[in-house]
């Protein structure tokens, strides 16, 4: 019998609705994978709603907790880290810190960095530290990296002019140290309204994939952090880089698509999980060479 992954996911978790772990936890049990959720903040909804409880992990406890897993003997079946939303440079030094431990415990696990960097439109601001950790000392360990637009951006200090453009920042951000490069959401002045659009760029290729542009009163949360998941997920279950980003983008319009259906803010996981486990929808990767 094929063994379930295991997959150490450090996010943000929210009490009520989707973000961070809270929208990728579920999702990746779903598809098949173990999942050990280790929260960097405990708030009670996401950040978007404009106020919000709770408290942030200290930055040491990322290593203590890892350690403990070490402890019990347990810390060699990690096949991969996720990590998302920082608090601080500092919980992102010590995400680095776990991740070198598990890879001396599994040098075949793999690290995901979502170099999540808020929404300056939305009122949501990172640190420009923490952007400089990620592009400078992230980058380097993380074996895939699934930027947004607005982070692709930031690690190239201008705002990208065209499809090239983009397809040349990611080139630059894959030749700091990651395998693959997947930008969850391409935003570039030309880019037809009705679509939205992903790239993922590896050693071998470059894809290009299409998806209808779903209208919704308020964007919802979280997608993010569950386009990252998936595709961690899909690619521990076996996919190839390729097959996980197609996989990916049919999981999470599925679940925009029940989303849209029940008119939530919060996206609509636990309805969509059938869904997401076998989409309907299907989008292919294009092969791009511009
Ligand atoms: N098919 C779609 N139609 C409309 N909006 C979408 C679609 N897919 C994703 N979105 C929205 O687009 C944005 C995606 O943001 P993105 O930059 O990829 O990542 P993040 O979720 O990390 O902000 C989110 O606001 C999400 O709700
Ligand atoms: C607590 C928390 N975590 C994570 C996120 C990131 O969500 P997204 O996947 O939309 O980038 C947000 C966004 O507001 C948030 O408030
Ligand atoms: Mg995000």
């Amino acid at each position: 019998m094929k063994r379930t992954p295991h997959l150490l996911a450090i996010q943000s978790h929210v009490v009520f609705g989707h973000a961070g772990n809270s929208a990728a936890v579920f999702p990746m049990q779903r598809v098949g994978v173990n999942v050990w959720p280790l929260n960097t903040v405990q708030f009670s909804n996401h950040t978007q709603y404009g106020q919000w409880t709770g408290e942030v992990l200290a930055p040491e406890q990322i290593p203590a907790l890892v350690e403990g897993i070490a402890a019990i003997g347990e810390l060699g079946h990690c096949d991969a880290v996720l990590s998302g939303y920082l608090g601080s440079a500092a919980q992102g030094r010590a995400i680095l810190t776990g991740v070198a431990r598990i890879k001396a415990a599994n040098p075949k696990a793999l690290y995901l960095c979502d170099p999540v960097m808020g929404h300056p439109e939305k009122g949501c601001i990172v640190a420009p530290e923490v952007s400089e950790f990620l592009l400078e000392e992230a980058a380097a360990v993380a074996d895939l990296m699934c930027p947004n637009q607005l982070e692709l951006d930031s690690f190239s200090g201008r705002k990208a002019q065209s499809l090239f453009d983009c397809l040349a920042m990611a080139r630059a951000l894959l030749a700091r140290g990651p395998k693959a490069v997947l930008v969850k959401h391409l935003a570039y002045p030309g880019k037809p309204d009705d679509s939205f659009e992903m790239l993922l760029v590896t050693a071998d290729g470059s894809w290009h994939l299409r998806r209808p542009l779903l209208a919704f009163p308020r964007q919802p949360v979280g997608v993010g952090d569950l386009t990252s998941g998936l595709f961690l997920a899909r690619i521990l279950l076996g996919d190839s880089l390729v097959a996980a980003f197609e996989f990916t983008a049919a999981a999470v319009h599925e679940v925009l698509l029940e989303t849209q259906a029940c008119t939530s803010y919060e996206l609509e996981l636990v309805r969509a999980q059938d869904r997401i486990a076998h989409p309907r929808v299907r989008f292919e990767a294009v092969p791009i060479n511009l």
